[in-house]
């Protein structure tokens, strides 16, 4: 660790040179798989001040949220509606643009570099950048990391499975939408990546089903739990999907495991979303010193999907699906 050794200044001119050695800043014992973190991170991203920023840019508090009363959930009119529907195909498209990029060799670091751009170039500030202090635009969680992954200097591997959680924030509402990908050639990915992220796939499919006006939440979970079982895999219980529209987190709160206790129902004008996290082993999760990075307890390979829906009069409306212009890709 000669990077503590010398001091900060002059470790940023190595830096600067390019010359500067790259580096886990923890001990072992803070890893349950082989996935590690590579610093340093690259330097803050900034957003002009001609974007609309959201009210935590600055502060790093999204306040608007602690007020937010927990059981009202907001529904949004006809004009809220159509705002939530182009931002997001504002983040699909941002999404397929960052998964082209996947391939051996290039950093988590790039890809957040590539999300940031394709942000700003939609007029869009990346929601993820300062929220709670989060230092990126993107979240990516490799392998055995659940959700919270942060952009480093660490370089994707052939045979790795990566999640890319990409959430906008474009005239004043948010849209949040993330995918699982394979790294490298899809037809030689091991047989338990393959199974863990076309489950976590086709659990988000089971519960989008599921919702039109009248559906409590907690069933959601129920169809999640029932269809990951029947694969023999595991759902993370530490996230649930969330309600989403003027701020990043709103109420319900959504969790993906059997027998849960969600309080309401769907109802037209209801943004929310759901993005079950499945694991090929035990469900339970641990956080990496960074406060950020979120992995599986026993190392295992874990993969997310998440939509972000609008409840309509007679069902659902997948508001980040993909289009015609933005078909989702790479073939996941
Ligand atoms: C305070 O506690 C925490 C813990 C972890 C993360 C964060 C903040 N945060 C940063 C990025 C991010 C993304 C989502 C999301 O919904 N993705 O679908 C959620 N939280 C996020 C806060
Ligand atoms: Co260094
Ligand atoms: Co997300
Ligand atoms: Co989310």
């Amino acid at each position: 660790q000669d990077c503590f050794k010398k001091n900060w200044n002059e470790h940023k001119a190595l830096h600067k040179t390019g010359t500067a050695e790259l580096y886990n800043p923890y001990p072992t014992y803070a890893f349950t798989g082989s996935t590690r973190p590579v610093h340093p991170l690259s330097a803050r991203r900034t957003v002009p001040k001609s974007i609309p920023h959201p009210e935590y840019a600055k502060s790093g508090i999204p306040s608007g949220e602690r007020y937010l009363n927990r059981s009202k959930v907001d529904l949004l009119d006809a004009k809220g509606q159509e705002a939530m529907r182009k931002v997001s195909r504002l983040a699909r498209e941002v999404l397929d643009i960052v998964a082209a990029e996947i391939r051996p060799g290039v950093t988590t670091d790039y890809l957040d570099e590539v999300c940031h751009k394709a942000c700003l170039e939609r007029d869009s500030y990346p929601s993820p950048l300062n929220y709670n202090f989060f230092p990126k635009s993107i979240c990516t969680s490799v392998n055995e990391v659940i959700c919270h992954g942060i952009p480093d200097q660490r370089k994707l591997e052939d045979g790795d499975i990566i999640n890319l959680d990409v959430t906008l924030y474009h005239e004043g509402y948010h849209s949040d939408l993330n995918a699982a990908y394979y790294v490298g050639d899809k037809a030689k990915a091991d047989p338990d990546s393959v199974r863990v992220v076309e489950t976590a796939r086709e659990c988000l499919d089971e519960a989008i089903k599921l919702v039109k006006p009248g559906t409590p939440l907690r069933e959601i979970g129920n169809a999640v739990e029932k269809y990951a079982k029947s694969k023999g895999c595991s759902v993370v219980r530490t996230w649930g999907g969330h309600g989403i529209n003027s701020t990043f987190h709103a109420s319900p709160f959504v969790p993906h495991y059997a027998k849960n206790k969600a309080v309401g129902v769907c109802k037209p004008g209801m943004t929310f979303t759901i993005e079950p996290a499945i694991a090929l082993g035990k469900y339970r999760d641990i956080t990496w010193p960074d406060n950020w990075t979120n992995t599986t307890i026993d190392g295992k390979r874990a993969a997310q999907f998440e939509h972000t829906l609008l409840v309509t009069e007679t069902g659902v409306e997948v508001l980040t699906a993909p289009t015609e212009k933005s078909p989702g890709g790479p073939v996941p």
